[in-house]
């Protein structure tokens, strides 16, 4: 196991929240995929909304977004409460879908020129730069671009009004690793040099890990885990049985999930095997732990993290 998940940002002071949801539900036919999505960004943070393939976070962007309305809940944008953004607050909005719609007969600049109208303070010398920063040909139609090339070009459109907040779903699918890590640093320098608030969604852990402040692991419908990634690392543990195992460990082991149970330890993951388990506690519960036994204590890459936390629950037994 790689050692414990230390976000590499400095932690930041938290500002007010920018976005908030509460208690949102959705369903298709009978297919409920947001069972109560409680989530909130405050100003400044970078938030990496984590969730595993059909997890629902596109689903939860959308309605963010107001392209897809809720069955239930409460979405507060800058403060006010509101079904869906109006466009006084989607002026304030940079959005990045998963899939880039453009005309394809447009270049850059011209395109540039075409969203401007939507947005009072569109600036255009700032578009211009962030096409240069972004190595886009300005007079390069849409249709010749490359995939690399579009997704940066929806970000330069997606900054060129200088949005008090971006959202990018799953901006880095279909990008190449040279091309995903470009996109993130700038992503990252957006939010150090200009203090750019972002939401980003992803099922990549490693780039989650790389520019994050503040996570949220969707589960179920339901966020299964909101905090800094330091925190995470704190709360959820391996133990092992003490090598060599004896022929009792299976019991053993299971006597310790029975406990940890007991004691309001969630178990994650259970290795008879190996002869351990993966739990998530409070830290004050991790000493006390600490002090009763002779179980050896690991800390898990965020990787192992979050494999533990959204597995199928009834895989443990
Ligand atoms: N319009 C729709 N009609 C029916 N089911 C839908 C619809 N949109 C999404 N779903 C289902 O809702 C679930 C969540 O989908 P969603 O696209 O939000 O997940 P995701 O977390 O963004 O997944 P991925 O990481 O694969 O993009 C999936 O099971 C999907 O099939």
């Amino acid at each position: 196991m790689q050692e414990a998940p230390a976000s590499s940002k400095a932690p930041k002071r938290p500002g007010r929240v920018l976005l908030r949801t509460s208690d949102l539900t959705k369903s298709f036919g009978s297919f409920q995929v947001l069972k109560g999505l409680n989530l909130s960004v405050r100003e400044g943070q970078v938030y990496g909304f984590l969730g595993r393939n059909g997890a629902g976070k596109t689903t939860s962007i959308q309605i963010l977004m107001g392209i897809q309305k809720a069955d239930r809940g409460r979405l507060s944008w800058f403060g006010e409460f509101r079904q869906r953004p109006g466009v006084v607050e989607k002026q304030q909005i940079g959005y990045v879908s998963q899939e880039q719609f453009f005309y394809p007969w447009m270049t850059c600049r011209y395109l540039g020129r075409f969203v401007s109208r939507f947005y009072p303070s569109w600036d255009m010398t700032y578009y211009s730069q962030l096409l240069g920063t972004f190595s886009l040909p300005a007079k390069r139609k849409v249709v010749n671009l490359s995939q690399g090339m579009r997704v940066k070009l929806a970000l330069a459109l997606a900054l060129a009004h200088r949005p008090k907040i971006l959202i990018l779903d799953e901006p880095t699918a279909g990008l190449d690793p040279a091309a995903r890590r470009e996109f993130l640093d700038i992503v990252s320098y957006q939010a150090d040099h200009e203090g750019r608030t972002t939401l980003f969604s992803s099922h990549i852990v490693e780039e989650v890990e790389r520019i994050s402040d503040r996570v949220g692991i969707l589960r179920e419908g339901r966020l299964c885990y909101q905090g800094s990634l330091t925190r995470l690392g704190d709360l959820v543990r391996q133990i092992q049985l003490p090598e060599p195992f004896a022929p009792q460990a299976p019991n053993r082991l299971e006597a310790l999930q029975r406990e940890a149970r007991l004691r309001g330890f969630e178990v994650l993951q259970k290795d008879v095997k190996h002869g351990s388990l993966v739990m998530r506690a409070e830290p004050r519960s991790w000493h006390s732990w600490q002090r009763d036994h002779q179980t050896v204590e690991s800390r898990l890459s965020l990787e192992d993290i979050f494999l533990g936390l959204t597995v199928e629950r009834d895989l443990i037994v």
